[in-house]
């Protein structure tokens, strides 16, 4: 099995590649299936994360009758594979399996290595072709042709070594890969053939007079009709910034990119808790959204661990202690991110919009990362952005490229505007790479951006020669990625009164852990890490009710108002549980003393007194 990634980025022309690949390999199902997974599908994310899969593309193998969960064997993944090689890799791992763990329709891929071995093949009684390829010690050619030919009848082929050369000489092969081919009369001869390829052998023989595919059930193509999913167009201004984008990106980092992780420690951990700090304090968005960067940023820096399971943080996201006025939508619904495919846009393009809205706002309003450890350093957010890249993003040849530009240039910046032109000026870098590239959507050409009709005045020409002016640039840009520039049309409804065009309403509570059918977890796995939660929630109850605690920000869940004093449903169970108390003890002492003074009273009025 491999898994891999179709969607956005560069993968995208690596998706197409992929299945020029699987076309090719088709015909060897009988020995080795070939399957592919889009980790970036939201459906698929609980088998990403059971197979540990972060980063794309990822090739597993899987052996023949495995009956134990296991996550495969990782062979040399990496996102510059070329695909020949992993054809390779696909034999080397065929060849690997022990005896007894071969697929039985798997046919020997050693090759022939005595000429005693080779004379013998000629003896053919079986009434069909045997074809022999000749090849050096290190060709493929000969195996892969043995496998092409997997689902044909009437011929068999075997490869051998071309290493002595009497035994070519003797057989008129002038030189390797060649054929030499038994017809089933038992004649035979040198097969001569324009290209010693792999296509051009595996043609040949599959032309055969009689030679024909044998009528086997193949692996279902799975239809393309039931995938295809209806997409409504949702209308929308390209000058705007769209709250459901941002809200949507928030969703898939926080659910599907980093929940890819089972666990987060060292640097990864320190990469996460600085990347929320930065979103908790940055993010201009709707209130319960951002209460809830803040409560899970509050979270992670009290945590006192090194490594916290990726659980704990999503239910924290999921909202599991059930805490009011906090929320983040469960899915995906884009807007000025929308492709004309589904597979195009989507969240990178959500994500460069975040990056971009959060250099502006740390420009805007530097306050806001007061006593974080960021204020002061214009490179601060450019740098946590490049590790949040490098360490999650799950396209890792976009994290390498980044990471090249951020060595060359980042530290050249000085000032929050310099860093809001930084990473516009690598966007466009970016832009003209991709250009014409299979990942470009055709409704959103890849150019420089802001284009003349979103910012004329951002365009001049010098010497006859197209050119930017950078003070309006950082002008527009200042402007498109503030709050003010933000639209909640489209955004996912809070549940309250809030509707489209309206900022920042806390929404009712509700369990999204183990209700939500959106929910990407079962009830099950909210198991033993959640005390981390209930612990700090917790804590967070107690704080809630001092005057300055956390209640400044986060109510607990279901206060009631009594008496004009906020009580939560701890207190008021407490409340009942000390007047039921009170009252079994009124009552006992009641019955004590009554008891008591009718034996007092008996004995002091006893008629033989
Ligand atoms: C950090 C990062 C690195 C990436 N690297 C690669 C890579 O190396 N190879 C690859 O194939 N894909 C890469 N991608 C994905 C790629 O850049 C696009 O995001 C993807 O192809 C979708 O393109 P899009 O048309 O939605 O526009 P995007 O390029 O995603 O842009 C999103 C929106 O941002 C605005 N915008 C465009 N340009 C700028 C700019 N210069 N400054 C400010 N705002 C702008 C526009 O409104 C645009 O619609 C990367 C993505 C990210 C987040």
């Amino acid at each position: 099995i491999v898994n891999t990634h179709k969607s956005w980025c560069a993968c995208s022309s690596y998706a197409a590649q992929w299945q020029k690949f699987v076309g090719g390999v088709f015909d060897w199902a009988a020995a080795i299936r070939v399957a592919a997974l889009d980790c970036a599908e939201e459906k698929n994310h609980q088998v990403c994360r059971a197979y540990d899969i972060h980063f794309y593309p990822t090739f597993r193998y899987f052996r023949a009758f495995t009956k134990e969960f296991t996550t495969g064997e990782n062979f040399k993944a990496g996102a510059d594979r070329e695909l020949p090689t992993v054809r390779r890799s696909m034999i080397d791992f065929l060849q690997n399996h022990t005896e007894g763990g071969r697929p039985p329709a798997c046919p020997s891929l050693e090759p022939v290595l005595r000429p005693s071995d080779i004379l013998s093949l000629f003896e053919n009684h079986g009434g069909h072709y045997v074809a022999v390829i000749f090849e050096s010690n290190s060709s493929y050619v000969g195996r892969e042709v043995i496998l092409d030919l997997l689902p044909y009848e009437n011929v068999v082929v075997k490869r051998a070594l071309g290493s002595d050369r009497a035994v070519l000489e003797k057989l008129g092969v002038p030189s390797v890969p060649a054929c030499y081919l038994i017809y089933p009369n038992r004649t035979r001869g040198f097969v001569n053939i324009a290209k010693p390829l792999r296509s051009f052998f595996s043609a040949y023989l599959k032309s055969l007079p009689g030679v024909r595919k044998k009528m086997l059930s193949s692996p279902e193509k799975p239809s393309e009709e039931e995938n295809v999913e209806t997409q409504v167009w949702r209308e929308f201004d390209r000058s705007r910034l769209y709250t459901a984008d941002l809200e949507s990106t928030l969703h898939y980092l926080l659910r599907v990119e980093l929940a890819a992780h089972r666990s987060l420690a060292g640097e990864e951990l320190k990469t996460l808790k600085d990347f929320i700090t930065l979103i908790a304090k940055l993010f201009p968005g709707r209130l319960p959204v951002v209460k809830l960067l803040e409560m899970l940023q509050e979270w992670l820096a009290s945590l006192p661990l090194d490594k916290i399971p990726y659980n704990a943080v999503l239910d924290l996201v999921n909202n599991k202690m059930r805490i009011s006025g906090i929320f983040l939508t469960d899915h995906v619904k884009w807007v000025g991110c929308q492709g004309s495919r589904p597979e195009l846009r989507g969240y990178p393009c959500g994500l460069w919009k975040l990056f971009h809205t959060l250099t502006v706002q740390a420009g805007a309003r530097p306050e806001a990362l007061a006593g974080t450890g960021f204020e002061g350093a214009p490179q601060a957010v450019l740098q946590t952005l490049r590790r949040y890249v490098s360490t999650f993003f799950g396209c890792r040849e976009c994290g390498k490229h980044f990471e090249e530009m951020a060595q060359e240039s980042l530290d050249a910046v000085r000032t929050p505007d310099q860093a809001v032109l930084w990473l516009w000026r690598k966007h466009n870098v970016v832009n003209s790479r991709l250009a014409g590239h299979p990942s470009e959507d055709p409704r959103f050409p890849k150019a420089p951006w802001p284009t003349p009709d979103l910012c004329p005045a951002c365009h001049e020409e010098v010497k006859g020669l197209d050119s930017w002016d950078e003070g309006q640039v950082l002008s527009f840009l200042k402007q498109h990625y503030s709050r003010g520039n933000l639209l909640d049309t489209y955004s996912a409804d809070l549940g309250g009164p809030n509707k489209e065009g309206e900022t920042g309403h806390p929404a009712p509570q509700k369990s999204r852990g183990s209700q939500h059918p959106g929910s990407l977890r079962p009830p099950e796995a909210l198991g033993s890490q959640s005390r981390l939660l209930e612990n700090w929630a917790r804590r967070l109850d107690i704080r809630a009710q001092s005057p300055r605690g956390a209640g400044a920000q986060v109510e607990p869940a279901a206060a009631v108002p009594f008496l004009g004093a906020g009580f939560s449903n701890l207190d008021m169970s407490l409340c009942v549980l000390l007047y039921v108390a009170s009252s079994l003890f009124l009552m006992v002492m009641y019955f004590f003393f009554r008891v008591r003074s009718r034996r007092w009273k008996l004995k002091h009025h006893s008629p033989a007194v």
